[in-house]
């Protein structure tokens, strides 16, 4: 049985600017397995963003196919692709993104609740998801007065609450110091192992690289 969650073929990216067109993804090909967990690295501008973006339905890819979790990327349609996103991604990014004027746990629970039909079931699941990342004591708190690694704990329980078959994370620990990535990444890689969520990570830390099951380095525009 095929147990790939993504797949990518050929994809390209061009950006077609008035004075020239970048050419910024030439035939990237990626298939990664149900609840693995794959790191993408390389240098600043080589695509990183550019392809992750693509695998979330956030971006169309120029050229190639693209399946995640068997939702073709390439030929849904925006109001499909919205769903798409809201259901089978979660994302985390270097900067938290958290909202500043709910708490902790209204952070947590927004992005379910258009979908929830209870508030209770959907309160105790994101308590459940801060519980498990070690933020159950500051529920009432605003992203403000917590540090930078515990809003990236959030970020990461967030990304969790639609029970995503895919977690993507852009460089989740680059705004972090060594101790506080240190949290987050055995929290991530803890998580979608538990969870059985499937990980792709872009990401410049070598120790982080080193904790997937696979690592790639995008270069000239093609993984290696
Ligand atoms: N919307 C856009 N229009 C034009 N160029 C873009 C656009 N988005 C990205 N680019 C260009 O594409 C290239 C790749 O950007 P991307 O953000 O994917 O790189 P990255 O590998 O994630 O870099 P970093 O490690 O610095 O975050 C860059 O040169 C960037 O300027």
């Amino acid at each position: 049985m095929n147990n790939d969650i993504i797949i990518a073929q050929e994809v390209t990216k061009q950006f077609v600017l008035p004075a020239e067109t970048l050419h910024i993804l030439n035939g990237v090909n990626l298939h990664v397995s149900q609840a693995e967990s794959c790191a993408i690295s390389g240098a600043s501008g080589s695509g990183k963003t550019t392809f992750l973006s693509i695998i979330a339905g956030l971006d169309k890819a120029s050229s190639g196919n693209v399946l995640v979790d068997n939702f073709s990327l390439t030929d849904g349609s925006d109001e499909n692709l919205s769903h798409f996103r809201r259901k089978k991604i979660g994302f985390i990014f270097q900067l938290h993104f958290l909202l500043y004027d709910f708490t902790v746990l209204e952070n947590v629970m927004l992005p379910a609740m258009l979908d929830s039909r209870s508030v209770g079931q959907l309160r105790m699941r994101a308590q459940k998801l801060l519980s498990a990342v070690g933020m159950q004591h500051r529920l009432a708190h605003k992203p403000a007065q917590l540090s930078g690694g515990e809003r990236q704990r959030v970020a990461v329980a967030r990304a969790l609450i639609n029970h995503p078959s895919v977690l993507i994370a852009d460089e989740p620990t680059g705004n972090l110091d060594e101790k506080n990535s240190q949290i987050v990444e055995e929290l991530l890689f803890g998580i979608a192992h538990d969870m059985r969520v499937t990980l792709l990570l872009a990401t410049h830390d070598t120790q982080l690289m080193q904790k997937a099951d696979r690592y790639f380095h995008l270069e000239g525009g093609v993984l290696v």
